[in-house]
C-alpha cells in the first residue's frame, strides 16, 4: 500500500515569492496530519501540489503512489477530496443541486448525495436554495461535496475558517468521525486553539519551511515543555506549595482552590505523588503543552538550528 502523500525537497517559487524552499513531508495512511502556520506559510500551496493543480519547480510529489500531475490523473483525481479555503457555490442551486452537480462531475451517481446530506444534518435544507444557507451550512456542503465517492485522502485547507464557535464545534465533530473510520486526511489551519485533539500529528510551516513533525507527545518531549498539572484543593496554606515548588514545580496561576503548575517531564510523577498526599486534594489534571505552546517554541521565530525538520 503506498504512503498517501510523500513530498520530496519541494520547491515553489511564485514571481518574487519563495512560496515553498524545501519541504518534505509525508501523511500516512489513517491519519489526520494537521499543517499548520501563519498567512502565507505556504499550506494552499502544499494542498495545490498534492492535488496536482500546479507543479514544483523542484522535488517530488507522490500521492496515493502516483504523480498527480502524470498521466491518467483522472483516476486518482476520483480518489481525492478536496475542501478549499472559500468555499463558493452557486447560490440559486439546492444543496442537493450542488451536490448532485459535484458528483456527476466526479462521474458518480447521484443517489451518493442522499446519505451525505444525511450525515452532515443537511437533509432538512436539502431543498433550500444555497444563498439562504448558514456559513456554517455552507462549510458543510463543501465537506459533503469533499467526501462523494469516498475519497482515499482529504484535504481540508481551513475547514473552520471564519466559522462560529458551534459551526466550528460541527466540522471538528465530523474530522472526528472520518478519523475513526480511518480516513486519511491533511487539515491545514493558521488556527491552533482547540485544534489538538483532532489531529494525529502536526507539521509547522513557516515562510515556506517545514519547522517541525510530530505527534503532540513528540513534539512535547522535543520541546522538553513539560506537562501543566491543574490541581482543585486548599491550598491557602503556604507550605502546601512550597512541597511541589520543591520538587521542581513552577507556579503559573494559584487561587485559594485552583493551583496551576508547570512541571519539567521528569519532576512529574514527584509532583503528583505530593500533591495527591495533600490533605483535601479534589482533582488533578495532567495536560501535555498545548499548540500553541508548541508553535511559539518551534514557530518561524525560532532559528532552525534549534528546532531540526523531520521529514517524516
Ligand atoms: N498564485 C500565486 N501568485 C503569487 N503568489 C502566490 C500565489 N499563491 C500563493 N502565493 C504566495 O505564496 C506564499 C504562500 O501562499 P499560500 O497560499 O500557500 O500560504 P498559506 O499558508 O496557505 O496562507 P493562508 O493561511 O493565508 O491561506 C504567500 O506569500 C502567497 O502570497
Amino acid at each position: 500500500m503506498p504512503v498517501p502523500v510523500k513530498l520530496e525537497n519541494l520547491h515553489k517559487r511564485y514571481g518574487r515569492v519563495q512560496a515553498l524552499d524545501g519541504v518534505s513531508l509525508s501523511a500516512r495512511e489513517g491519519e489526520v496530519l494537521g499543517l499548520l502556520g501563519h498567512n502565507g506559510a505556504g499550506k494552499t500551496t502544499i494542498m495545490k501540489l498534492v492535488l496536482g493543480l500546479t507543479r514544483p519547480d523542484s522535488g517530488r510529489v507522490e500521492v496515493l503512489g502516483r504523480d498527480p500531475c502524470g498521466r491518467d490523473v483522472r483516476r486518482l483525481r476520483h480518489r481525492l477530496g478536496y475542501l478549499p479555503e472559500s468555499v463558493v457555490f452557486y447560490g440559486e442551486l439546492t444543496g442537493r443541486e450542488v451536490l448532485r452537480y459535484f458528483a456527476r462531475l466526479k462521474g458518480i451517481g447521484r443517489g451518493a448525495s442522499e446519505p451525505l446530506l444525511e450525515r452532515l444534518g443537511l437533509a432538512q435544507a436539502a431543498d433550500r436554495p444555497v444563498k439562504g444557507y448558514s456559513n456554517g451550512m455552507r462549510q458543510r456542503l463543501g465537506l459533503a461535496q469533499a467526501l462523494l465517492g469516498e475519497p482515499a485522502l482529504l484535504l481540508l485547507d481551513e475547514p473552520t475558517a471564519g466559522l462560529d464557535p458551534d459551526a466550528t464545534r460541527d466540522v471538528y465533530s465530523m474530522l472526528d468521525e472520518l478519523r475513526r473510520r480511518g480516513a486519511t486526511v491533511m487539515l491545514s489551519s493558521h488556527v491552533l486553539a482547540g485544534i489538538e485533539r483532532h489531529i494525529d500529528r502536526a507539521a509547522i510551516i513557516g515562510a515556506g519551511r517545514l519547522l517541525v513533525s510530530g505527534n503532540l507527545e513528540e513534539l512535547g518531549r522535543r520541546a522538553g515543555l513539560g506537562v501543566t498539572i491543574r490541581a482543585g484543593g486548599d491550598w491557602a496554606d503556604e507550605k502546601r506549595v512550597d512541597r511541589v515548588i520543591e520538587r521542581g514545580a513552577v507556579v503559573h496561576r494559584r487561587s485559594a482552590t485552583e493551583l496551576e503548575l508547570r512541571v519539567p517531564g521528569a519532576a512529574k510523577l514527584d509532583v503528583l505523588r505530593v500533591l495527591l498526599a495533600v490533605d483535601g486534594i479534589r482533582d488533578v489534571a495532567v495536560e501535555p503543552p498545548s499548540l500553541e505552546m508548541l508553535y511559539d517554541h518551534f514557530g518561524p521565530s525560532t532559528r532552525p538550528a534549534e528546532a531540526p525538520c523531520t521529514a517524516s
